[in-house]
């Protein structure tokens, strides 16, 4: 690997994340992770004891957050989602002549993690590179990922025998950014088309970039660390990351299309008791207000998201553009990542980059937060409900990222 000369890529380093790089090595798997769901009425309280596990969760109080799920026949799209990611994936590498097959687990459902992570060692992997569908930084989508790792290994037996490392948190990098461009400019001329054909060609029209809300306290240990130098906006990188997206989208947008409108952040699909506090404000209000403010189009983003799982199609195409339609807002949703050309081959540079063969130097980023870290900085977004064992952190004890200098391993196999 030779450092980049930024004039000649325009892409310079960063030197923060530059820390916590892992130098390449000769992985023999991709391990695509994932949150899993029901795929029918019997899975759904299964599925939710798995997720609310160790939680002592009653059902019938489960059976009230699972109506999303029943109303569609018990059934979530993300498992075909991630069967089309991982199909998407596979030809992609084969297309470059890579040969490493795509495995994948889930941490609340089939095909769970522990048994993929059996059945690759015993098919001759030793060295798997996870990428997971989470593109921020957040204990829900990195180091939770991490954790379903760290104690899979435990469980199986396989720490020491079975390598898996994962690759940076990729809200920055391109292959996940330019389909939201290309989405958002389409969803601000369609907005701008319903209300030209409703004879208001002028008026107001605002996009809203919506993630899943965290708690606060959640929001506020993303990213954070005793080795981190940075100070996040509004004191989270979770809630930073998104932020920097966003701006780069609408900057993007505006250079490409010439489109442009006001933009704001909002969180969707809060859950947990009300007197906890999680970050604010829910798609919903912020489109009444808006309303109330003047606008007569939306165009949501879901920029937290990497496909249409039931967050999406529910809390955003169900409810958020119900909302819309009962103020008399013009509105649409702009398409998740998915299995857009760039998503997939983006997924496959970020592989690449951390891989011997093949391997990509430069590892562009479209934010000046980015390129993340490929092994997190010590206790960064973390876990309050007790430690667990961690892998690809600088602070773990499982698998190989707990190398306190990782960026100097060489991979001798
Ligand atoms: C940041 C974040 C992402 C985005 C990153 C990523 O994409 O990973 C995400 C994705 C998802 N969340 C999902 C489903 C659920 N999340 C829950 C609960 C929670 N999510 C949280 C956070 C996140 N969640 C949090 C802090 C909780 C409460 C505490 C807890 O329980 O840990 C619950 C419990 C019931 C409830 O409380 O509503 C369910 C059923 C599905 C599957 C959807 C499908 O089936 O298509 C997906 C992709
Ligand atoms: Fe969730």
């Amino acid at each position: 690997m030779s450092p980049l000369d930024p004039q000649e890529s325009g892409i310079a380093v960063n030197p923060v994340t530059e820390a916590g790089r892992m130098a390449p090595k000769n992985y023999d798997a991709v391990l695509l992770a994932s949150f899993g769901g029901p795929e029918g009425q019997d899975d759904v309280i299964p599925f939710l004891r798995n997720v609310t596990r160790g939680r002592g969760i009653p059902d019938e109080r489960l059976e009230e957050v699972s109506h999303h799920y029943r109303a569609n026949g018990g059934i979530s799209p993300i498992n075909q989602q991630n069967r089309e990611l991982k199909a998407a994936l596979e030809a992609e590498l084969a297309r470059r002549g890579i040969g490493m097959p795509v495995l994948w687990g889930n941490r609340n459902w089939d095909p769970y993690i522990p048994e993929t992570l059996q059945d690759a060692y015993d098919a001759g992997h030793r060295k798997l590179l996870m990428v997971t569908t989470s593109a921020y930084s957040c204990y829900s989508s990195c180091r939770q990922y991490r954790e379903d790792i760290g104690m899979a290994l435990t469980e199986t037996g396989l720490d020491g025998k079975l390598e898996v490392d994962k690759v940076r948190q990729y809200f920055d990098h391109p292959g996940f950014v330019e389909p939201f461009i290309e989405g958002t400019a389409a969803g601000i001329a369609d907005v701008r088309a319903q209300l030209a054909a409703a004879g208001t060609p002028d008026a107001p029209v605002h996009v809203l970039f919506a993630t899943h809300s965290i708690p606060t306290r959640d929001a506020d240990a993303a990213g954070k660390s005793p080795d981190e130098p940075r100070e996040f906006a509004e004191g989270s990188a979770y809630v930073a990351q998104h932020l920097a997206t966003g701006t780069e989208v609408m900057r993007r947008v505006e250079e490409e299309s010439g489109l442009s409108a006001p933009w704001s952040l909002v969180y969707q699909s809060r859950s947990g008791a009300p007197h906890v506090p999680w970050l604010e404000p829910d798609i919903n209000d912020a489109i009444e207000d808006l309303s109330k403010q003047g606008a007569k189009g939306i165009v949501i983003v879901p920029l937290g998201f990497v496909s249409d799982h039931m967050e999406v199609v529910w809390d955003l195409d169900t409810e958020a553009l119900e909302t819309c339609a009962n103020l008399g807002l013009a509105a649409t949703r702009v398409p998740t990542p998915g299995t857009h050309r760039r998503f997939v081959n983006g997924l496959v540079d970020l592989i690449c980059e951390r891989t011997v063969a093949n391997n990509i130097g430069d590892r562009p980023a479209a934010t000046p937060l980015g390129p993340w870290y490929d092994v997190c900085r010590p206790g960064c977004c973390a876990n309050f409900r007790g430690e667990k064992p961690t892998i690809a952190g600088a602070d773990t004890t499982v698998g190989t990222g707990h190398d306190p200098y990782p960026s100097v391993r060489q991979d001798t196999q």
